[in-house]
């Protein structure tokens, strides 16, 4: 998958259960539109919206499953039994929550890493990180790449935006790691996307600013606040 989707953007089509677009359907239907205007690859959540978006295009799918878990804050592919729904779904990628936090039932992803790498070898990982820390931890596991999804998203990085400082989060990282670095996480103009491209990432997932109405109608909504 990471062959096709080098230098280009990745749109992420996901729709929670609370949000006006949750359904299989409009998700493949997003995915499509994706296509249309020139995404070479989709993010998506869970193996029912995969399957229903592998039926609509042909582009690779880095899939994950979002669940959320008593004891721990992990909820991104956080167990084998997400991963396990994911090799179900035929997607090409696997995204999973790489940070140092302690996932559900002790799992570790260290085991979920050698799992796929041994059973499924076809099936690349995406690591999900917030840290330099992670991303380094997650390079020695074997991931294929990291992206940068959970900056601004745990308590240690709370409020932080990846774009802050011209980007200075994904520098760091790039600067450290030698597996492809996507950037991930509120890219919100075509703008930022490219200028994080020109910083050396390898891709660019942007998800809201494409597939959540929500958010773009927002942005307008405030930036004519007062006019
Ligand atoms: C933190 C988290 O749960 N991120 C999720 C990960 O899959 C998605 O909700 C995001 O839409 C995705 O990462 C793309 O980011 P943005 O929508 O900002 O372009």
């Amino acid at each position: 998958m990471l062959k096709k989707v080098e230098h280009g953007l990745i749109a992420s089509c996901q729709a929670l259960e609370d949000e006006p677009l949750h359904s299989s359907f409009i998700m493949a239907k997003m995915a499509l539109a994706a296509m249309q205007g020139g995404a070479v690859g989709i993010r998506a959540n869970s193996k029912q919206d995969i399957q229903a978006i592998k039926k609509e295009v042909s582009l690779p799918v880095v899939g994950i499953v979002k669940r959320d878990y008593p004891d721990s804050d992990v909820f991104i592919t956080a167990t084998k039994k997400e991963v396990d729904e994911l090799i179900e779904s035929g997607c090409e990628m696997i995204a999973m929550d790489a940070t140092l936090r302690e996932r559900p039932n002790g799992e570790k992803v260290a085991d979920l890493v050698s799992y796929v790498k041994t059973n499924h070898p076809h099936v690349q990982l995406m690591a999900d990180i917030s840290t330099l820390e992670d991303a380094l931890e997650a390079e020695r596991l074997g991931f294929d790449c990291v992206s940068t999804t959970l900056y601004g998203y745990t308590s240690e990085t709370s409020g932080n935006k990846l774009y802050d400082n011209d980007f200075e989060f994904v520098k760091i990282i790039l600067d450290n790691i030698n597996i492809p670095v996507i950037a991930e996480g509120n890219v919100v103009t075509p703008e930022m996307a490219k200028r994080v491209l020109s910083l050396g990432v390898y891709s660019v997932v942007v998800g809201g600013a494409i597939s959540r109405p929500q958010q773009i109608t927002s942005r307008f909504v405030e930036a004519i606040k007062g006019e």
